[in-house]
């Protein structure tokens, strides 16, 4: 938190801003713009708390500005200054989200007290904002939707898992069913929670790479290093809890160094000398068998040990059909928040594809559906057309006409002859005993029909 207030002046007339600094300065820190492009540019870079902003400047008009300033974050509560005669433009920057405004001459207990205003509003704005974070850090964390029981059974080993400092735990599930949620779940919940949370994939690099930024590196480790070397993510994850995302593709010699690690707490970043010493949890994740690939010889064994001394197992979405329900809502309410939208629930036709879907890529896929439509529809009701996209063509669903049409044939084997009169019989039947109607349906000419009709002794 600031010590001091930061105010920003913006006037183009020296002395007013001279006589407004001697003010406010023995309890504010005052910077100064005598130009709209000055203005912006400072309020970009220093986050002041409050902007004094003269409307008449000479590149630009306060009132632009005032959009201007609105639209940063975090945005800064604007006090307008003015001469009597700009009255009409003053209603114009209380309705462009001005806090307050200030005539000139400006008197001094008004002035004061308009100040102190302006940055209890600041005070509170910025409180409001902090919080909403830490809602919606909170929100992302802490909200694990699902009843299910193989659900509740993972969720409560996380917990019980994050009672330990140190021990390995090793999450694994199909890709997208919350594994890096469980994974900031633990740490949230341990000892280690106000150090850092630092994550990897170790699938989405190549092996050098994934060794200078688990390691770091010493200048000069090899061409391309940064001359002043990088420390590695063990080093930024010193106290806390190191994640490893698909650990199974981690070069045997990568797993070595690390195995070392867990030993020892200690490793040379690349074309280093000297040792670091580190104080890390590892929590690992992988979306297959990773004791199989281990049997394998595609793991070490021992690091799995060190990795896997808590195993919790995530179930696919399909495992949690009574989640799907809940968790479309959760995402419902949130892209609402998102892209303000005012979704209340779902029809049951959408609940039932949503049902049937098969969630190949898990809760991030429904998450990620959901996002699509409340993004680009804007009913109150997620309704079965807004999912087509779940949906299967029609043409594979619906055989064709010749696909559907299948004769069950006798063991004992059937005469052509027999099986054109039953067809004929059939269609016969089926249009009302219309001659012409069933001439139509068979695609012969009438004579034909009639014609076979007597040969097969059908009735007409
Ligand atoms: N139970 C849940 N409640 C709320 N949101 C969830 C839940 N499970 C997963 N999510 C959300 O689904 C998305 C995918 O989750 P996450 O990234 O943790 O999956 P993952 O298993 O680590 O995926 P990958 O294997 O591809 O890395 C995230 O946006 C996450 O917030």
């Amino acid at each position: 938190m600031r010590e001091k207030h930061k105010i920003l002046l913006v006037d183009d007339e020296v002395p007013f801003r001279s006589a407004l600094r001697r003010l406010l300065e023995k309890n504010h820190m005052v910077i100064e713009a005598d130009t709209g492009a000055k203005a912006l540019e400072l309020a970009q870079k220093e986050e002041p708390d409050l902007i004094l902003l003269d409307i008449g400047l000479p590149d630009t008009s306060g009132l632009e500005l005032l959009l201007r300033f609105k639209e940063l974050r975090p945005s800064p509560t604007v006090v307008m200054i003015t001469a009597y005669e700009q009255v009409r433009d003053v209603v114009m920057s209380i309705k462009r989200g001005a806090f307050d405004y200030l005539v000139k001459p400006v008197d001094l207990d008004e002035f004061e007290l308009t100040i102190q205003k302006a940055l209890e509003h600041s005070g509170l704005r910025n409180e409001v904002d902090r919080l909403r974070q830490e809602v919606q850090r909170l929100r992302g964390v802490d909200r694990l939707i699902g009843k299910d029981s193989l659900f509740l059974e993972a969720q409560m080993l996380a917990i019980k898992s994050a009672q330990s400092r140190d021990a390995g735990v090793l999450i694994q599930g199909e890709s997208g069913v919350g594994k890096e949620l469980f994974a900031r779940l633990i740490h949230n919940k341990s000892p280690r929670a106000t150090y850092p949370f630092v994550a990897l994939n170790c699938a989405a690099f190549s092996r050098e790479i994934i060794e200078s930024e688990l390691f770091g590196y010493e200048k000069g480790a090899f061409t391309g290093a940064k001359t002043e070397g990088k420390e590695g993510l063990l080093q930024v994850a010193d106290g806390g809890t190191l994640f490893l995302d698909e650990v199974v593709d981690l070069h045997p010699e990568i797993q070595a160094k690390l195995l070392r690690v867990l030993e020892d707490g200690e490793f040379y970043p690349v074309g280093g000398t000297r040792k670091r010493q580190v104080d890390i949890r590892i929590v690992s994740a992988c979306n297959q068998d990773l004791w199989e690939a281990s049997d394998q010889g595609r793991f070490r064994k021992d690091l799995f040990f060190r990795l896997a001394t808590i195993l919790i197992e995530l179930p696919s979405l399909r495992q949690r059909q009574e989640d799907i329900i809940p968790l479309s809502l959760f995402f419902m309410e949130e892209f609402n928040d998102k892209y303000g939208k005012h979704f209340r629930g779902l029809s049951p036709n959408a609940e039932r594809i949503l049902l049937q879907h098969p969630w190949p890529g898990n809760v991030r896929e429904l998450r990620n559906t959901i996002e699509r439509v409340i993004l680009l529809e804007n009913e109150e009701t997620i309704l079965g057309r807004h999912l087509h996209f779940l949906v299967e063509p029609e043409k594979d669903q619906v055989p064709s006409s010749s696909e559907q049409f299948h004769i069950e044939l006798p063991e004992e084997g059937i005469g052509l002859e027999e099986i054109e009169k039953q067809i004929i019989l059939n269609a016969y039947e089926k249009c009302q005993r219309n001659k012409s109607k069933a001439a139509r349906f068979l695609k012969i000419p009438r004579h034909i029909l009639i014609y076979r009709m007597k040969k097969h002794g059908i009735e007409i």
